[in-house]
């Protein structure tokens, strides 16, 4: 299963910077061998408004990408919202669900995600379904917690889902000075992977972690990890080539 890069721009980037930013990793992610070969995979999630400027710089080339949230609707009266439906037809290949951010700052809850989670398979779009406890507590509670986080999301799910990336950011290592210690990563995303193995709805799961991600985590997570999710540490084009690189060797 080849590895996973994505990186979230958040609000951070203005349009302009976003472009420039886009085009930069497009020509990394060009040059890099694992990813011309598919062996990793890097996505990157601007804003909707940047969305249809960034498909036109990563057509052709290597870099996937992504949509920050979703709407749990199609299409109708749903002021300010932004369709699966468009998103796909855009060129999204993935679509976040669930960021600790949008739980917290826009209310979102578990039967808001597991909407968004069905609209996303609805529209052929692979979800990267944001989980990861509040608090710092041990593996085992935090894992418990994240699998009721994903029950909640999956709980509606009809059907098969070709695709899902979990990714695994504890909201206190969000926006923090470094990421969650090694050993408790790995502890918990192994525990997400086992259990997962057992739900048959999504064929293919990979689990990734994200939360002050940046060169130099991947060598101490080792295989416990899919790839990363990637924030503010990818904000600089050449830390994120260092991860790249990272991510091939590993
Ligand atoms: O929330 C994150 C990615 O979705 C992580 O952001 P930071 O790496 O900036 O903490």
């Amino acid at each position: 299963m080849s590895r996973f890069l994505g990186v979230s721009l958040k609000m951070y980037l203005d349009h302009r910077s976003t472009l420039r930013w886009i085009a930069d990793v497009a020509a990394i992610a060009d040059e890099q061998s694992a990813v011309a070969d598919g062996t990793v995979q890097l996505a990157v999630l601007p804003s909707f408004v940047s969305l249809q400027a960034a498909a036109r710089i990563t057509a052709g080339t290597r870099l996937e990408l992504g949509a920050q949230d979703l709407s749990w609707a199609d299409s109708g009266a749903f002021t300010g919202e932004v369709s699966g439906r468009d998103l796909a037809a855009l060129g999204c290949r993935y679509v976040e669900v669930g960021h600790a951010e949008r739980r917290r700052l826009f209310g979102e809850d578990a039967v808001i995600i597991a909407g968004k989670l069905a609209a996303a398979q609805r529209n052929g779009l692979t979800p990267i379904l944001c989980v990861g406890e509040e608090e710092r507590v041990d593996e085992e509670e935090a894992a418990d917690f994240c699998l009721d986080q994903i029950a909640g999301a999956l709980g509606d799910l009809d059907g098969e889902l070709p695709e899902l990336i979990i990714a695994y950011e504890p909201v206190w290592a969000i926006g923090a000075d470094r990421p969650a210690g090694a050993d408790h990563v790995r502890a918990v995303c192994r525990r997400l992977r086992a259990e997962l193995a057992d739900d048959h709805r999504p064929q293919q799961v990979r689990v990734i972690y994200g939360g002050s991600a940046g060169p130099g985590l991947l060598a101490q997570l080792g295989d416990a990890v899919d790839g990363l999710f990637l924030g503010r540490f990818a904000h600089d084009p050449q830390q994120l080539r260092q991860v790249i690189i990272e991510a091939s060797a590993s």
